[in-house]
């Protein structure tokens, strides 16, 4: 579902560490409605401009604009109060707390938050209290995870938490959630949930999402359009199956002394899907490690 308008646009971002330019002019846009994907190799400065996008980090430099508003540098809690939010490469759950208890806390503001509140205004909190959990309740059924309810957040595998925490970011109703390494230590099953979460998200709850993933089946399934990152700036922009084929990106990633042998094996796994009827694409299992990420250090 593509709505118009620009959510996030991006403008010549540098951040510097000392001399090191981790991103170094990076303009992009991230249009509201959409699943952006955002690729590049090991170091190629994607988290670091997520964490400039999302307030973790000050930017050197350039300035970010959130459907017109000027949100360069604000910190995390600002942006989250205007529905921005970023999950980290961990999930950062409440380990000791149940996985409902996870999503009832999420919400600021509450009114047992405060010593007089939890004194004289009892009815209130109790009320809060049970809208909060009719609310996880039905963040876990969307989730398919219901059955998860009491169980206590530690004891989730990474996949379950990956989903914990896409069901933070539904307690508080986000407009655009930035997702990094979702796919990270995940089996292929719970990764397809995380997908149609997303998807569903998406498409029935109208979230931006804009997603680092080193999974080009995931991307591919899930983004368009799929933006890469190289040496800190934008190296290239369009479908993924436009990315895919395209040199500077392969070059990217794999150097130009491997660059000539992946294409001739992309042109003969094209030709070979084409003779038998099949989708080609660079994210074969076969080229896969077992953390998801692509072998020979794509
Ligand atoms: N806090 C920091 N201090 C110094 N250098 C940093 C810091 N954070 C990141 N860097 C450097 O900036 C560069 C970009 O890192 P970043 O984590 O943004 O890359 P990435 O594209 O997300 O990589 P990966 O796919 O491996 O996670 C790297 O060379 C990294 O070592």
């Amino acid at each position: 579902m593509k709505l118009g308008g620009l959510m996030i646009q991006v403008h010549d971002l540098q951040k510097h560490f000392g001399g090191f330019r981790a991103v170094d002019g990076a303009s992009l846009t991230i249009e509201t409605g959409s699943i952006t994907g955002l690729i590049g190799p090991n170091g190629a400065g994607k988290s670091t401009l997520f964490n400039v996008i999302a307030g973790v980090f000050k930017p050197t430099s350039g300035r970010v604009m959130m459907a017109g508003e000027d949100i360069t540098g604000l910190p995390p809690h600002e942006l989250f109060r205007k529905g921005l939010l970023r999950t980290f490469q961990l999930a950062h759950e409440f380990s000791s707390m149940t996985v409902r208890e996870n999503l009832m806390m999420v919400p600021a503001g509450q009114s047992g938050e405060t010593l007089i509140n939890t004194w004289f205004r009892r009815r209130r909190i109790r009320e809060e209290e049970r809208a909060l959990r009719k609310k996880a309740d039905e963040v876990l059924e969307f989730l398919t995870i219901s059955h998860l309810a009491e169980e206590k957040a530690g004891n989730l595998s990474g996949g379950q938490k990956k989903l914990l925490e896409l069901g933070r970011t539904m307690m508080v109703d986000a407009k655009i959630v930035f997702l990094d390494e979702v796919g990270a230590g995940v089996n292929r099953t719970l990764l397809g949930t995380i997908g149609d979460a997303i998807v569903r998200l998406n498409k029935e709850r109208g979230y931006t999402f804009c997603v680092i993933e080193h999974d080009m089946d995931f991307i591919g399934r899930l983004c368009d359009p799929v933006i890469v990152m190289a040496a800190g700036k934008v190296l290239a922009e369009g479908s993924a199956d436009s990315i895919m084929k395209n040199e500077a990106v392969i070059e990217a990633y794999l150097g130009t002394g491997l660059k000539n042998k992946v294409a001739a094996e992309v042109a003969e796994e094209a030709a070979f899907a084409e003779s038998h009827g099949a989708q080609p694409g660079l994210g074969s299992e076969a080229g896969h490690g077992g953390d998801g990420k692509p072998e020979g250090g794509l």
